[in-house]
């Protein structure tokens, strides 16, 4: 089989060649579907056998605390400074770029939460496509909670889109949720395909989604789609891998711009302007890591005492059941479980009492009674 880069750079050389219009919208897509297949067969040979092969060697940092969050950005924009100057760290700081070569972890404590940082080496161009460390680099940042994309403030937008590109040919969704389309593999039946009403397809019609799904070769399906879909919605459902994280922009390098030059970067949605060397911002920083990242903290509470107010159980956002709460705190704690009381903002009345499915919220406290 013909090698995969030489031919994503045949189908991007005709995506480019094909004019964008209605009548090359479905050939256009299943192009996009073959680039994205071609793209998740590189991934795949260059995660195999991680933990292990020298490609990886450097890479393979354990997870500890609560929550992840890696530094992705070009080369020498200060991604090495930051880590140092929030948690202390010494990764290596130079003038030159690839300072870094490996990922060097750091730890920050804030609001009772364990947050393992993650300084990593620049990225290039043609990074997804297995260009300098790249792909290791987005391997890690996969597993990430939070994504600080750390832009130099010189060139920010440049920089910005390049990197986005990168991630999303990844599979990486920054900032997104998954497109409400419910996908159903049969045996038979062909493909039946349910638009919702008030929903209208964007580049694709019917037809073409049928296509699409062929050169995945699904013939049989259920298919229900409940938003404006494109066809990278489609292509990213049946690939089905894709991580949806939130994402900071960090415009480092603020003390070489004037205050107007600010105003101007203050546009960009989901920004941080910081600089890491004089450590400006720094907490303002933490405090949007803080927010996008939306931990849960849950105050226990033994009866007939006040809660330990110091000591949070953390719970990831989307992740905030009782029984989520249970298994953080111990392993054989959910058999036991009879009710729990609860107070806080997830309850009408303080306490209430709730069951195991119960959602919690930021701050609650929480009694356990066992059977
Ligand atoms: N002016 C200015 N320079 C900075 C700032 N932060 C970092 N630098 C400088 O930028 C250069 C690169 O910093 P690093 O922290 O090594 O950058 P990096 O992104 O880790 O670089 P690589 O590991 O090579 O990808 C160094 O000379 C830093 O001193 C800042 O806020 N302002
Ligand atoms: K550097
Ligand atoms: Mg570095």
């Amino acid at each position: 089989m013909s090698n995969p880069l030489v031919k994503i750079a045949e189908i991007e050389a005709e995506m480019a060649r094909t004019q964008k219009n209605k009548a090359t919208n479905g050939h256009l897509g299943l192009l996009k579907a073959k680039l994205a297949k071609l793209r998740a067969q590189i991934v795949t040979e260059g995660t195999k056998g991680s933990g292990g092969g020298p490609a990886n060697a450097g890479f393979e940092v354990s997870k500890t605390g609560d929550a992840r969050i890696g530094f992705v950005g070009f080369p020498s924009v200060g991604k090495s400074t930051l880590l140092n100057k929030m948690t202390g760290q010494e990764s290596e700081v130079a003038s030159y770029e690839f300072t870094t070569l490996t990922c060097i972890p750091g730890i920050v404590l804030y609001k009772g939460a364990k947050l393992q940082m993650l300084d990593l080496p620049g990225i290039i161009e043609g990074a997804k496509d297995g260009k300098g460390r790249g792909k290791q680099v987005i391997s890690v940042a996969m597993s990430c909670s939070l994504i600080l994309i750390v832009l130099d403030v010189m060139k920010p937008l440049m920089q910005k889109r390049k990197i986005e590109y990168e991630l999303e040919g990844f599979g990486i969704r920054l900032n997104r949720k998954p497109p409400n389309i419910v996908f159903k593999k049969k045996d038979k039946g062909g493909i039946a395909l349910q638009v919702a009403q008030g929903c209208t397809l964007q580049d694709i019609d019917e037809e073409g989604i049928i296509n699409v799904m062929k050169e995945y070769k699904v013939h049989n399906a259920q298919v229900s789609i409940r938003c404006d879909a494109t066809v990278d919605d489609i292509i990213d459902v049946l690939e089905g891998n894709r991580k949806y994280c939130p994402a900071l922009y960090v415009m480092n390098k603020i003390d070489q711009i004037t205050i107007e030059e600010l105003d101007i970067i203050s546009e960009v949605p989901h920004h941080c302007p910081v600089c890491a060397h004089h450590e400006w911002n720094m907490d303002g920083l933490l405090e949007m890591i803080w927010q996008y990242m939306a931990l849960c903290r849950i105050y226990t509470k033994p009866r007939g005492q006040i809660p330990d107010y110091t000591a949070p159980v953390i719970l990831p956002d989307g992740r905030t059941s009782m029984e989520d709460f249970c298994n953080k705190l111990h392993r054989s704690l959910l058999g036991q479980f009879k009710v729990a009381l609860v107070w806080g903002q997830s309850v009408k009345h303080n306490p209430q009492r709730c069951g195991k499915d119960h959602i919690l919220m930021d701050e609650d406290v929480v009694q356990i009674i066992k059977k």
